[in-house]
């Protein structure tokens, strides 16, 4: 296969150019996340001027100067780079250059391949060696035919230590059957070596801190597992709807968009066992372990909701069913996590805008200070916004009483880490993959294994044989969601207050 990979212990030096594709340019994943996180990697001196070009390909007709403009404005100064950023946008900008084509036209990725290998030359790259990453900003649907472009027209050209690598961005599929017909269709192409699944809540610092936090900390070692913990609550909310995207939301729904990528992702590293190390496979067989393990969804176990108003949409059907709600709870059946629901839930147009890992531990057996009911220990980890991880305790409440109270051991990043720019996920996976390093993303057997959690509860509620619950705007989703948290578990705490800053609510 053209552009190999070198496998583990036959380290080659780079030394060929850097070519980063980004296929889609016009749209809006690739203005909004893909250019701006190339720009930052390259103001931060990851990828260099003398050894990197960045193509744009799209089917709209544009000059090279038009695109740049259009991204200029989504270009915005790192923390502490604001003196220097015009400076920083003027060196970043003449390093893309971009092509127009369709996904299906092998004019378009003849010219494509021609204007890359002219940079190459220019160079002085030897052909065999140069490095070509193609980021698929892409629709799914066009995937087939983008690869087989790419395959036939685009590839790093024999075997001198370069490579080809492609970045592919979900949906991917809609269900068990078509996820596994793309992966097959892909399959055929490209190793999976040198496929990068991107999801990027694995990119998120705090989803990175994970594993270390649960297996390079002693004291949490004997407590992980059902004999102390008695739900574990995965949650993402947003405070805004679907905002002009609601023809594409109505395809997909709130399970696909969140639940069965990112925070199924997520639950794979809250519950996984040790791996044997930190290599990529090793990670990655540990989740798929995981996801083989969570027991069919039973419904009496899922609230779905559609907050009133999305129907007001004109690209969205009247008699819509998709959720854009969802509580599902999963339960993992291995002798670690035997009889503890992992709460999955997601929602647009919500009270607020967040996204965290609750871990509640079980009452203290023998409770001697009466203190049940005051509240449960809790491990909060705060994905974001001001990204947190705070641990709430009873403790003695100051004063000559012996009265107990919730307090908290409190990890802010925004206080403790008051200097360090926390990088965006892109940042972090496409730097990731320009090295080769597959660990933050998906491999073909974990996908497969959580579309086949989720298709059948996803089959049924395109059927409309399960029905979303209206919600309104702003709101926390269905009252029956909180109501099955509860059923299975979940305390909440009462009166339990932290800071007077509202910044966090
Ligand atoms: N370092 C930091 O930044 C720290 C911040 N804090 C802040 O203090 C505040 C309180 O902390 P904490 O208790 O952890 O978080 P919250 O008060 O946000 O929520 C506690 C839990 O109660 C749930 N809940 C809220 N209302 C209801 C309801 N009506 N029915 C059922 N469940 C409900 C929440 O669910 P849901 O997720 O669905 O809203 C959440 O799981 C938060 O704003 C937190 O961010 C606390 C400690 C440290
Ligand atoms: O993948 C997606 O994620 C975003 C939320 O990402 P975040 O990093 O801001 O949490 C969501 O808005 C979008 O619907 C979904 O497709």
């Amino acid at each position: 296969m053209g552009g190999n990979e070198p496998g583990l212990g036959d380290f080659q030096p780079e030394t060929g150019r850097l070519s980063i594709i980004v296929l889609g340019a016009s749209g809006d994943l690739a203005k909004k996340k893909t250019f701006p996180a190339l720009f930052h990697l390259h103001r931060q001196g990851f990828i260099e001027s003398h050894d990197v070009h960045i193509f744009g390909y799209a089917r709209s007709k544009m000059s090279d100067d038009e695109l740049r403009d259009r991204l200029r404005r989504y270009l915005t100064p790192g923390k502490g780079c604001e003196e220097t950023h015009d400076e920083d946008v003027s060196k970043f900008l003449p390093l893309i250059k971009y092509v127009s084509g369709p996904y299906d036209s092998e004019e378009g990725f003849q010219l494509l391949d021609k204007e890359i290998s002219a940079y190459e030359l220019s160079k002085d790259s030897k052909e065999g060696s140069s490095r070509r990453l193609f980021y698929f900003a892409l629709p799914p649907s066009v995937y087939p035919s983008v690869c087989k472009m790419l395959k036939n027209f685009c590839m790093n050209k024999s075997d001198l230590g370069g490579w080809t690598r492609i970045v592919v961005e979900k949906p991917f599929g809609r269900d068990l059957k078509s996820a596994e017909e793309l992966s097959t269709h892909i399959g055929e192409l490209f190793n999976e070596s040198q496929i990068y699944r991107i999801d990027h809540y694995l990119g998120k610092e705090l989803v990175q801190n994970l594993l270390v936090l649960r297996f390079a900390n002693r004291m949490f070692v004997p407590l992980w597992n059902h004999t102390n913990i008695s739900n574990v609550q995965i949650v993402f909310k947003e405070d805004f709807g679907t905002e002009g995207r609601g023809g594409y939301f109505d395809q997909y729904g709130i399970i696909r968009d969140i639940l069965q990528n990112h925070l199924l992702q997520v639950l794979c590293l809250v519950a996984m066992e040790r791996p044997v190390s930190l290599k990529p496979e090793h990670i990655r067989d540990e989740k798929v372990k995981v996801l083989q393990s969570v027991l069919p969804i039973n419904e009496d176990e899922v609230v779905i909701g559609q907050y009133e108003g999305y129907k007001d949409d004109p690209t969205v059907p009247k008699d819509s069913n998709t959720p854009t709600f969802a509580t599902v709870v999963l339960r993992i059946h291995n002798e670690r996590w035997e009889g503890v629901p992992f709460i999955l839930k997601a929602g647009k147009t919500m009270n607020s805008k967040k996204a965290e890992i609750r871990v509640q531990f079980k009452d203290v057996p023998g409770d001697i200070f009466n203190s049940k009911g005051k509240g449960r220990n809790e491990f909060v980890i705060r994905l974001q916004p001001s990204e947190a991880i705070y641990m709430k305790l009873t403790v003695k409440e100051p004063g000559l009483e012996m009265k107990t109270a919730l307090s908290e051991l409190d990890l802010s990043y925004r206080q403790r880490y008051q200097e360090v720019i926390i990088p965006e996920a892109y940042e972090r996976l496409i730097l990731d993959t320009i090295r080769g390093d597959q660990q933050h993303f998906v491999r073909r057997d974990e996908l497969k294994a959580a579309w086949e959690i989720f298709t059948p509860l996803l089959h049924r509620i395109d059927n409309n044989e399960v029905q979303s619950l209206p919600y309104k705007p702003g709101s926390r989703g269905p009252e029956q969601a909180d109501k099955l948290a509860e059923k299975v578990g979940y305390v909440q705490t009462h009166g339990y207050v932290w800071s007077t800053n509202t910044e966090y609510r």
